[in-house]
């Protein structure tokens, strides 16, 4: 199954509960979405399982993680290192191009999000990087390309039902929360609407995670009585948040879109340590949401540093340079040595 869930839930739930399925149709307006339209309809959940058939020698989690480590093989995009085992890739980009109107904004981007990565997409503004995002989480369809998902070809977008096995979840750059929703409801709003959970139970989750980004007696508020690092936190507990009544948890990968935005340093430093933290993938992390993976689309040098391991450098539409977080700032190449410095002479052009 793939569920879109977390701060996604409020541009798009798709969730397979059993055989009954609920869609959401969203409007979009620029970064705010209204839900204007909701439908439910009688679905037969598919014999899909077969798509994601677990791997040989995996983790406790089921599957192994890669370690990205090898910082020799990884200095320029044609030598970049990848592993020849491909089992553990969750999600892969196939030359993925993406124009809107006479704007052709991605041109052939593609890559691998493994599982247990952190990964940054970084790039000057205006290279396609919510895009492909957005196409990753299935709210945008490539013009041309594919993205997999767990090793099966994503067919159209997000009401796709052939897909099983990984839930994806975006955090959306404003937080995307529902302005009329208290904190409780905004954050359990997947399980008011998609599990059997009591509300006693689901506030009792609710609370327990709100705790996980560091939130106490914030439930009866609303988002206007949030500061934008409040805001951030509790759209984190809601990509977080998942019905523990349901026997297995499929991993998920959180996609983030410019998560420290308009934060000041130590704001940042909070929001960068939460995304590490739901990130562990041991016993008590499990209870936050079996993260198996996530992307962050950033601008900030301290997110860079901090929150991920490897990154994926666009620019042009292009994939101009891959490594790890490391290699950032000592990289020869022109385009990422203007970028790390933020220089105006260089091969980048405004
Ligand atoms: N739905 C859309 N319709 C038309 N143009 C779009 C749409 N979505 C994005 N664009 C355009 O595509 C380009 C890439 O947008 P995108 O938001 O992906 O860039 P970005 O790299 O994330 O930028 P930033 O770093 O400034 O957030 C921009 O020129 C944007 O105006």
């Amino acid at each position: 199954m793939v569920s879109l869930s977390g701060s996604l839930l409020s541009s798009l739930t798709v969730t397979n509960a059993g055989s009954n399925r609920f869609t959401r149709f969203p409007l979009y307006n620029s970064k705010m979405i209204h839900f204007r339209c909701y439908k439910r309809k009688k679905v037969q959940r598919k014999a899909v399982r077969a798509c994601v058939a677990p791997p040989p020698n995996l983790g406790s989690d089921g599957w192994s993680a890669t370690k990205f480590n090898d910082p020799s093989k990884s200095e320029n995009l044609s030598t970049v290192w990848e592993p020849e085992d491909n089992s553990d890739v969750l999600i892969e980009c196939r030359d993925v191009y993406k124009s809107f109107g006479e704007k052709h904004i991605l041109r052939g981007v593609s890559f691998k999000i493994r599982h247990g990565e952190a990964v940054g997409i970084i790039g000057p503004s205006g290279t396609g990087k919510s895009t492909i995002l957005k196409i990753i989480a299935g709210l945008l369809a490539p013009d041309k390309g594919e993205v997999y998902i767990r090793g099966k070809k994503r067919v159209g977008l997000i009401s796709d039902e052939e897909i099983s096995g990984l839930r994806i979840g975006l955090v959306f750059q404003s937080a995307a929360l529902f302005d009329s929703l208290t904190v409780r409801e905004n954050v359990g709003f997947l399980l008011y609407e998609n599990s059997s959970m009591s509300e006693d139970q689901i506030s009792e989750l609710v609370t327990e995670n709100l705790a996980a980004v560091g939130l106490k007696d914030v439930e009866d508020r609303l988002p206007s009585e949030l500061s934008g690092g409040m805001k951030k936190r509790v759209a984190l507990a809601r990509s977080i948040i998942f019905d523990t009544t349901k026997e297995a948890i499929e991993p998920e990968v959180l996609l983030y879109d410019e998560p420290t935005a308009g934060l000041d340093p130590i704001a940042s430093t909070v929001v960068e340590d939460l995304i590490r933290s739901v990130h562990m993938k041991d016993e008590a992390t499990v209870k936050l949401g079996n993260i198996a993976s996530y992307v962050v689309v950033t601008h900030q040098h301290s997110t860079i540093r901090r929150a991920v391991d490897r990154l994926i450098f666009l620019y042009d539409g292009k994939i101009v340079w891959q490594g790890m977080t490391h290699e950032f700032t000592t990289s020869s190449n022109s385009i990422v040595q203007q970028f790390a410095s933020g220089s105006l002479d260089g091969p980048i052009r405004y």
